[in-house]
């Protein structure tokens, strides 16, 4: 479970906030999509539940544990997968999934057990043993959810992960979030793609300018019209 509570930013030089009293709380089962515009506060939110930044007000807590206060603890529970794809370039696959692992002080048969079987679901078993600088995007991103995925963590984290995945891995992807979710565990991953949270979500938030405009079904959403999501999207974010 992630409750945000009142949860305000700023950047130092800028008087706007960049998420402004923001309350959510996902609940285990569930998957949570995040969805706004380029610059509304994703990234900025997902940066505090994982502990890179700070907020200025307000607190989050990973199944319990607040990531401010009782960091570790709080960041055992969460698999994350940013946005960004600063790997370490000169590590072969195997080798930066083994330095995941020893991160998290992962069991060596459960390491192996589970290095094996998402690289084979990912199909990069051929690639492991290579540099990782010789991947495509696509194979960076797929080793990161792996790397994010190894310590076996309650709540995952991802930040827009199906960019630059193909359409087998993306499925893949949403299987095993599907499956995470249905465990009993909590998913919150941000898109841009609105048709993706439409079929993958069981609860959405719009986020605009720092704040949340919109959390509830889509079912909710929609109520009221026909309309499609993306015409509903456009509407709750435009015009101002
Ligand atoms: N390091 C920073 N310094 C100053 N302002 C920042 C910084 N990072 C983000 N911002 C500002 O904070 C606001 C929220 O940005 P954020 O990156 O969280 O949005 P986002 O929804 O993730 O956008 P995108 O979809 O483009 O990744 C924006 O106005 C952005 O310009």
């Amino acid at each position: 479970m992630i409750q945000i509570e009142n949860v305000s930013k700023s950047y130092a030089k800028s008087k706007v906030k960049a998420v402004s009293a923001m309350n959510l709380q996902v609940e285990n089962g569930e998957i949570f999509g995040f969805i706004g515009p380029n610059g509304a506060g994703k990234t900025t939110t997902i940066k505090m539940m994982t502990g890179i930044l700070t907020p200025d007000e307000g607190r989050i807590l990973i199944n319990g544990h607040d990531i401010v206060r009782d960091p570790i603890s709080a960041k055992m529970e969460i698999g994350f997968v940013p946005d960004s794809q600063d790997v370490f370039d000169k590590l072969t696959g195997m080798e930066y999934l083994g330095f995941m692992a020893d991160v998290y002080g992962v069991e060596p048969a459960d390491r192996r057990e589970r290095i094996g079987r998402y690289l084979e679901m990912f199909e990069l078993t051929k690639a492991a043993g290579d540099n990782i600088k010789s991947y495509s995007h696509g194979m960076r991103q797929k080793l990161m959810v792996i790397g994010a995925l190894l310590h076996n963590p309650p709540v995952w984290v991802l930040d827009e992960p199906m960019v630059g995945l193909d359409p087998k891995s993306s499925h893949l992807l949403k299987q095993e979030m599907r499956r995470h979710a249905d465990s009993g565990n909590s998913v919150f991953f941000s898109t841009h793609v609105l048709e993706v949270a439409e079929k993958l979500c069981d609860r959405i938030g719009i986020i605009d300018h720092g704040e949340l405009i919109f959390v509830g079904t889509l079912a909710e959403l929609r109520s009221g019209n026909q309309e499609s999501l993306e015409e509903l999207f456009l509407q709750l974010t435009e015009g101002e």
